[in-house]
């Protein structure tokens, strides 16, 4: 499979090249060059595999010329033998119609692990295969960093450097990040939003040198191969509940817009998926563009659900770039024009045709509450308030005889504040992170600045 990017960097790129580039030098995200396509008997062929086996199939189209089946299939197996449930990714009727997909059965208790055990993976593979290193930066609301500290400590051939928006993430978040002590790791608490983070994170691929002289990757969702990982949970769900030949819906907390994406590139790939329900919390600006085409920045504010704090979500521009009808120019221009006005214009009609699929829900926090408390005091669901804002809205966009799919994205033992709060419950921590609040914390404050942050990282890959 061939890549390019979204603002028309054309240079043929395989799936090995764009795991390690991470963001085209263009500043555009890469896309596969056509959707592999799987006919009804090709799914029903997967309805009996075991999610390892069936997360290999579905990626490999996207891996072809680069990574082969029975590699794929070796790396999987081994990404998921340490998850905590023997489905990875169970199922659980929370209402009538309406199930949890649970994505927290990974190490770090979060949906980034289905997608970052096998990226670790996959990096080690490739690396050793080219005899090559590379700097991971990314930029994480709390989850993505924790699942990235944990799929990559320890490796060899990769130095990873974490930003984090300082006093932002939950307590529990912070300390899975902080208190892992492998050299290769190095923590930055950002003054500054997650935006902050990832901006930052965009601008050291804009700085060219800076970026070829650390060789700069990236685990963030702006990586293709995350998005391709995070496929074969929604493959694995709809074909449960009798895909191909019945459609599902799906409902996802959304942030920085991969989750839902890789739902949405599901159905591209020929899954019969009926709806894509985002939602969101005050932080509220996909679905304020769903429901009325008003794309327009604001500031970043806290919210119960922190992971979803996020203004500017990455992702969108994969979306934007299909409902331009990959026209790579306008979407260029169209994503200069939204950093240098805080306004995203897209023509009536891709947003017509966006919400022919998209449709999103926006909770305060008072409602997550009510929601979370709802949960647990009608079916004794514990949810996390992301999990919780995604069921909310999959309950909205219910249709009689398609099933609704909810991703619940993290365990609840992450937020436990945000849980006691609205239900009275403590979730505990699994055993393997029980004494997470003994463990001395490990992290750089550092202003948001270009320079400083880049000094940092410089002397964190040197030390390695
Ligand atoms: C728990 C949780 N839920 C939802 C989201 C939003 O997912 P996405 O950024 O893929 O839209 C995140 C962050 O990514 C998260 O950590
Ligand atoms: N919510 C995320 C933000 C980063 O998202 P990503 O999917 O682009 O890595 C987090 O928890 O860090």
């Amino acid at each position: 499979m061939r890549y390019r990017s979204t603002r028309g960097d054309a240079r043929p790129r395989d799936f090995s090249d764009i795991l390690l580039a991470g963001l085209a030098e263009d500043g555009g995200l890469y896309m596969p060059e056509s959707w592999p396509q799987f006919t009804p008997d090709q799914w029903r062929e997967l309805r009996t595999l075991p999610y390892p086996d069936l997360a290999a199939r579905v990626i490999a189209p996207f891996a072809e010329g680069s990574i082969d089946l029975s590699t794929l299939t070796r790396l999987c197996r081994e990404a998921y033998a340490g998850f905590s449930h023997p489905a990875i990714a169970p199922l659980c009727e929370v209402e009538d119609g309406l199930f949890a997909m649970e994505l927290f059965h990974g190490p770090t208790l979060a949906f980034k692990d289905m997608a970052m055990q096998l990226l670790g993976r996959l990096f080690e593979h490739v690396l050793s295969e080219r005899n090559q290193s590379v700097t991971i930066v990314g930029a994480t609301s709390g989850d993505t960093g924790s699942a990235a500290i944990e799929a990559f400590r320890g490796r060899d051939r990769l130095s990873v450097a974490i930003l984090h928006p300082k006093g932002r993430t939950s307590d529990v978040q912070r300390r899975q990040m902080t208190t892992v002590t492998n050299d290769n790791i190095l923590n930055i608490a950002l003054e500054g939003t997650f935006d902050d983070c990832q901006d930052m994170v965009k601008a050291m691929f804009a700085d060219q040198p800076f970026r070829d002289e650390i060789h700069l990757s990236a685990v963030n969702s702006i990586n293709w191969a995350r998005i391709a990982a995070q496929i074969p949970y929604y493959v694995r769900a709809a074909l449960t509940f009798g895909a191909p030949d019945r459609p599902v819906s799906f409902a996802v907390p959304t942030g920085n817009f991969g989750n839902v994406l890789a739902a949405w590139a599901a159905s591209r790939m020929g899954l019969p998926v009926k709806k894509l329900c985002v939602g969101s919390n005050r932080n509220d600006i996909l679905t304020r563009f769903l429901l009325s085409n008003d794309m327009s920045m604001r500031a970043v504010e806290p919210s119960l659900s922190p992971s979803m704090d996020i203004q500017v979500s990455s992702n969108f521009e994969r979306l934007l770039f299909e409902l331009l009808d990959r026209d790579s120019a306008a979407c260029a221009r169209t994503m200069t024009e939204f950093r240098q006005t805080g306004r995203m214009d897209v023509p009536h009609k891709a947003w017509v045709h966006a919400g022919e699929t998209f449709s999103g829900k926006t909770l305060s926090d008072e409602e997550t509450r009510i929601e979370m408390a709802r949960l647990y005091r009608e079916s004794g669901y514990l949810a996390d308030p992301h999990s919780a804002i995604g069921l909310a809205a999959g309950r909205q966009y219910q249709e009689q005889g398609v099933p609704m799919i909810v991703a619940a994205t993290a365990h609840p033992a992450k937020f436990p504040d945000a849980v006691v709060a609205a239900t009275g419950h403590h979730p505990a921590l699994p055993p393997h992170l029980a004494d997470l609040h003994e463990r001395p914390e490990r992290f750089d404050v550092l202003p948001n600045d270009l320079a400083t942050v880049e000094a940092a990282v410089r002397k964190h890959v040197r030390r390695g």
